[in-house]
């Protein structure tokens, strides 16, 4: 196995104790150029800042929601099983703010398993067991970016010139990286000759991100517009392109950041090789294509303004799907940290369980 670089890029932190401490989110609307943690106290600010992408990327979504939930909990007196509905509300309250990553849904799921066994345990023992319940969440997620990144490396012999698209790195996980961790992967093994990494506009969760963990951990990346992409694969300058997800149907359909559609049929057309690294908890065998995702909508200024200027004229029509699916048979591989599967997905994607 490849000594894969653990980044030591964490889009969370946590700060003094369970009883009175606080989570601290890095401010990833700041970045590249500010650094700043953002203080959460309550279940009411983490769904905040997941809802203004303060932190985003499916795994850390799901990551700061179980963190949320401890959060809000911590907040009542007196066992679960006299007052439920309060568990309901922190828990619809933190589920409503994205609707794409189902790593969110999964995380308080398993949040929801912890306080059922602990119905009639006292209030601290509840928030000790979610916060417990957090933390293992947050290294699991670590270790199996880790096994999933030597996976995917594994399928490369070097030099290799990757193109990706958004951000799957260490920002977008509980460090490490999905996609992005198969960079540092290859990068590890001195595999990797060169990343084009495409800024996706309009977040430019590409150029503010993953350059700027390329940048830190010195991985030679060049940063292209969304637009260019087609123009290097025409030159035959991508061997392949590797993105992440955040909910893969059972027929393998991808949800992904918008534009990955895109990629998908241009690397049909030139004949590159279109894999999608992701761990276990963005799979999601309960929905059965992705015709059956809910693509978010966000906010049309996110488009229509840059950096806070208006780039648009008052009155345009503006749309923002965030995501696109992916059809499973565009995908060439899934790369998670139980292995590689290929299609059929239907038949393959089970097997990892
Ligand atoms: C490792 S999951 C990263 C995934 O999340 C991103 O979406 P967003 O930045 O809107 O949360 C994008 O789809 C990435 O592929």
């Amino acid at each position: 196995m490849t000594d894969a670089i653990a980044s030591n890029v964490v889009p969370l932190s946590w700060e003094g104790d369970r009883a009175t401490g606080r989570l601290l989110m890095l401010d990833q609307r700041q970045l590249p150029t500010e650094e700043v943690w953002l203080k959460m106290h309550s279940a009411e600010d983490v769904a905040r800042g997941i809802r203004e992408m303060v932190i985003r990327g499916a795994p850390a979504i799901g990551i700061a929601a179980a963190f949320g939930m401890a959060l809000g909990m911590r907040a009542f007196e007196g066992p679960l099983h006299e007052r439920p509905a309060e568990f309901s509300r922190i828990r619809e309250l933190l589920a409503s703010t994205r609707p794409t990553a189902v790593n969110l849904f999964w995380a308080l799921e398993r949040c929801a398993r912890v306080a059922e066994r602990l119905r009639d345990a006292d209030n601290a023992s509840l928030t000790d067991a979610l916060f417990n319940e957090a933390d293992q969440i947050f290294q699991d997620d670590r270790d199996n970016n880790l096994r999933l990144g030597n996976y995917g490396a594994a399928l490369f012999e070097g030099p290799t010139r990757i193109l990706t698209h958004c951000n799957t790195g260490a920002l977008a996980t509980g460090g490490y990286g999905t996609a992005l961790g198969v960079i540092r992967a290859l990068h590890a093994s001195q595999k990797l000759e060169h990343v084009w990494v495409g800024e996706t506009r309009p977040y430019l969760q590409g150029a503010r991100l993953t350059a700027w963990e390329c940048v830190k951990e010195g991985i030679d990346a060049t940063l292209i517009t969304d637009s260019m992409a087609a123009h290097f694969m025409k030159l035959g300058q991508v061997d392949a392109v590797i993105l992440g997800t955040d909910r893969i149907a059972r027929n393998g359909d991808v949800a992904n950041k918008i534009g990955t559609y895109g990629l998908a049929v241009l690397c049909k057309h030139h004949n590159i090789p279109f894999y999608v690294a992701t761990p276990l908890s963005t799979i999601d065998l309960n929905t059965a294509s992705g015709d059956d995702i809910e693509i978010e909508q966000r906010d049309p200024t996110e488009v229509t303004h840059i950096g806070g200027r208006q780039m648009a004229p008052e009155g345009v029509g503006v749309a923002h799907p965030a995501f696109d699916v992916t059809p499973a048979d565009l995908v060439t591989a899934i790369i998670t940290e139980a292995g590689v599967v290929y299609p059929p997905y239907t038949d393959t994607l089970p097997t990892l369980f």
